[in-house]
């Protein structure tokens, strides 16, 4: 007996839907194919995309290049489909996990030198926590509740003060500094602005147009260095936060579009797991040992499949077409895939790629990224004046220093067991690098150094001196979505699409920043590469 599963619906890239149909005899799947689904202007258009004969027959090697969290994500979704044969992953540096990096220090402590916190929300977050768990790693979460101090407090330093952000009602509808009038009346107003006609416009001008310039200034301007270490003037809403660029889009209304919804997300049922962070609302959560536990893991369950070679010290230096696929060439050897799942860095395939791909280096050349310095403090005793996640800073108040993360609140378990310490994060730099500090490769380490501990001084009136410091510059690690990057993303994947070229583009530089958009990425470029759901 035949079964015709519609197993999954997933949006794709804007105003597209990819449907996985699944055909089933007897309980074991026999074909799946996938059909993209295009609802511009509400016609409905479906393509087969993949899923014939040929994409459910074994794809012989696939070559995954970079191993930081997409990578290793595309890696780890490849090995769950016995379609494919081979799956080699070539890393440049000597480790895996790419900014997923922790010092685990030998007396216990733990120190996070990029991301610290992962959201459950959403579906993405539901994906990375369904990951989690089938790595065996439920165990060593560390979750951060809704009720929690780091969750309810975040603040803003604003004219040399620090001011907590509004939260619940009353938050809402008093005047509440640095604010100058309550943030419900813009809350209010925003229903009845008028839906831009702009295929995108910058972030600064959405939110100034829809919720007044003074929360663009102060608290979206802030948000944007909190993530994207980047200037809110300059980046895409329709990439950046395509939540808000739909709900205006298809609501009118941010607040209607967060009331009603704003079209369908990708459907990833939750598991276990996924399904105790909502019983337990949680806000965000960490391991017990650093994120960077998470690529480890990654890394420890592909060795165990016989299928998978995993190679550090393999910087790609050019890719070239061959017969059945690509020739990649590294610094002392060369390796033969069918396919490619590149995860590096935009800048970092447009250098790999060979020349008759000209249209594609240009679009990955125009992908910008940022340079960040994190400088992680411990400091003996509880001195902080405030509990909360940190402060965030206005480029308005200071366009050097972004923020500073009270790491020791949501995570008091990585501070050093034995004695009382403080463990806090200053973040420099971002889209203001340049201006602040000149050449990355010129800056010393002492000016970092003493620039955050200047800041810790004057924000939070620490005056001693910190017990322990690391230094460490993040070079070109957030790609900035500026205006157009969606256009810009489409038309590299329409240039792969029509050239049949064996790609796929995944990680950071394309679909989001966030440690769960890049692992979701991954899991999508797997996805359509085998016309199957994983
Ligand atoms: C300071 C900081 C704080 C952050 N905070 C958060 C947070 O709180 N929450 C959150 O969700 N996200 C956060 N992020 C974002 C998130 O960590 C990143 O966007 C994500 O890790 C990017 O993963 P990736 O695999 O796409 O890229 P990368 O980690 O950059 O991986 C790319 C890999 O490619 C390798 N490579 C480069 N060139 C070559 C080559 N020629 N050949 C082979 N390999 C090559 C690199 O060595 C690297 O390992 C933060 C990022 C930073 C930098
Ligand atoms: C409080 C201070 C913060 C600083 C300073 C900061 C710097 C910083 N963050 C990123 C990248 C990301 N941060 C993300 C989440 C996130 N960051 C902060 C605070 C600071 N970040 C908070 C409170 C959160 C959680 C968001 C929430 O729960 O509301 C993310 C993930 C966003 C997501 O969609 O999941 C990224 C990415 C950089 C590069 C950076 C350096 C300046």
């Amino acid at each position: 007996m035949h079964h015709l599963i519609v197993a999954k619906c997933h949006k794709h890239e804007e105003e597209e839907e990819l449907w996985h149909f699944i055909l089933k005899e007897s309980g074991s799947e026999v074909q799946t194919e996938v059909y993209r689904f295009c609802c511009r202007n509400r016609r409905e258009h479906g393509s087969r995309l993949c899923g014939d004969k040929s994409h459910n027959k074994p794809m012989r090697t696939v070559a995954v290049i970079g191993g930081g969290i997409g990578g290793l994500a595309a890696s780890y979704y490849l090995c769950k489909s016995p379609q494919v044969t081979k799956v080699v992953v070539l890393e440049s540096s000597s480790r895996f996990g790419g900014w997923l990096w922790s010092t685990r220090r030998s007396d216990g402590a733990i120190f996070e030198h990029g991301p610290r916190g992962i959201r459950p929300a959403g579906a993405v977050g539901r994906n990375t926590l369904n990951m989690v768990e089938d790595l065996g790693l439920a165990g060593e979460i560390l979750p951060v509740t809704h009720s929690h101090v780091a969750s309810k407090n975040r603040y803003l330093y604003v004219k040399g003060q620090l001011h907590r952000m509004p939260s619940g009602i009353s938050g809402l509808v008093r005047t509440v500094p640095p604010f100058s009038r309550p943030i419900l009346l813009s809350v209010a107003m925003e229903i009845l602005v008028k839906k831009s006609k702009e295929d995108d416009e910058t972030i600064h001008s959405f939110v100034s147009r829809r919720l007044g310039e003074e929360l663009a200034d102060i608290a979206v301007d802030s948000l944007c260095r909190g993530v994207f270490a980047g200037d809110c003037r300059k980046l895409s809403v329709r990439s950046c936060f395509p939540v808000l660029y739909n709900a205006e889009q298809h609501r009118g209304s941010l607040i209607l579009g967060m009331l009603l919804g704003s079209g369908p997300g990708p459907a990833v049922p939750p598991g276990p797991l996924a399904q105790r962070s909502v019983k337990e609302s949680w806000a965000q959560w960490s391991l017990s040992k650093g994120v960077e536990s998470l690529p480890e893991s990654i890394t420890d369950s592909l060795l165990q499949s016989r299928r998978v070679e995993l190679h550090r010290d393999a910087g790609v230096k050019h890719i070239c077409p061959s017969a059945s696929g690509w020739k990649i060439h590294l610094e002392d050897g060369v390796v033969s895939a069918d396919h490619i799942i590149s995860a590096l860095p935009a800048k970092a395939l447009s250098s790999a790629l060979p020349s008759s791909c000209q249209p594609l280096i240009q679009e990955l050349q125009e992908i910008s990224t940022v340079t960040v310095a994190v400088v992680n403090l411990e400091y003996d005793g509880s001195i902080l004046p405030v509990m909360g996640f940190g402060h965030l800073v206005p480029s308005s108040e200071d366009r050097g220093l972004m923020g500073i993360v009270y790491d020791s609140v949501p995570f008091p378990q990585h501070n050093r067991p034995n004695g009382q310490t403080t463990r806090l994060t200053v973040m420099m730099g971002g889209a203001w690098f340049q201006e602040e500090f000149g050449d990355p490769d010129a800056v010393t380490e002492k000016r970092l150094l003493e620039r955050a501990t200047e800041a810790v001084q004057s924000h939070l009136g620490v005056t001693s001196a910190p017990s322990w410091s690391r230094v460490a510059l993040q070079r070109d690690c957030i790609p900035q979505y500026y205006l157009g990057h969606h256009q810009r993303v489409e038309s590299m994947r329409s240039f792969i699409r029509k050239t049949n070229l064996p790609l796929s583009l995944t990680g950071s530089s394309y679909d989001g920043v966030s440690v769960n958009d890049v692992i979701f990425s991954g899991r999508t470029a797997v996805e359509q590469l085998l016309g199957t759901v994983v």
